[in-house]
């Protein structure tokens, strides 16, 4: 794909503004339409045994696994000039927040989600402070013509508590950010096929191989 020039500057001085304000941000649309439409083109080319039931953290509990989330996912790589294209954009954004909000993030791993008619992931958070290094969350959601009651909406809620702060329709090309250490949330029960990317930006782990 050719080189994309969305998002602006002025995107990313919005997005770390939001983020530094209220720890999220959600955007109705931020990349260039020519991606949004080839990533959602590639995840419909994927095929089910493209995916995998995904699990929670290191539980391999399959009834477990069951009553908490029902989505399947597979890993964006390089290889694939798409996902590549997508992952660069990523790249991108890092550096951006970083140089407004110096938060050290320092790499990014993202995979499709495909959320089945019926398909849920109860209220949980993305990481736990000290156990984890993902810090920062995106989702970027690929389904034309979402309507209300198709359900699927991720909910937000405020830190530690049972409020919902934000409900997001999984509408093409919106795009979500939150402190993964912070905000408690849930998908709720999708009526539709619903797709999606998810992706964590990172700080290093001095624990794996070390920094050249
Ligand atoms: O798809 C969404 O709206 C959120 C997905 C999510 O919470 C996750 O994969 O951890
Ligand atoms: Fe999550």
């Amino acid at each position: 794909m050719k080189p994309l020039l969305q998002p602006t500057e002025s995107a990313y001085d919005l997005i770390a503004d939001t983020i530094a304000d209220r720890g999220y941000c959600v955007l109705p649309q931020l990349l260039h339409a020519n991606l949004n439409h080839a990533l959602h083109q590639r995840v419909m080319n994927l095929d089910d045994d493209d995916f995998k039931r995904a699990g929670i953290g290191r539980e391999q509990d399959f009834q477990l696994n069951n009553a908490v989330r029902r989505d399947q996912t597979r890993w964006l790589t390089p290889d694939n000039s798409t996902d590549k294209a997508y992952l660069d954009q990523m790249s991108e954004f890092r550096l951006a927040i970083n140089r407004r909000l110096f938060m050290g993030l320092f790499d990014y791993e993202a995979h499709y989600a495909h959320y089945a008619p019926g398909a849920f992931y109860k209220k949980h958070m993305d990481a736990f402070k000290g156990e984890s290094n993902r810090v920062l969350t995106t989702v970027l959601y690929l389904n034309p013509e979402w309507q209300e009651e198709d359900g699927g909406q991720l909910l937000i809620y405020a830190p530690e508590t049972n409020t919902v702060i934000e409900t997001v329709n999984p509408n093409f090309g919106s795009f979500v950010i939150f402190l993964s250490e912070e905000f408690p949330h849930e998908v709720v029960k999708s009526c539709r096929d619903r797709y999606s990317i998810a992706g964590w930006f990172r700080l290093h782990d001095p624990l794996q191989a070390p920094l050249i």
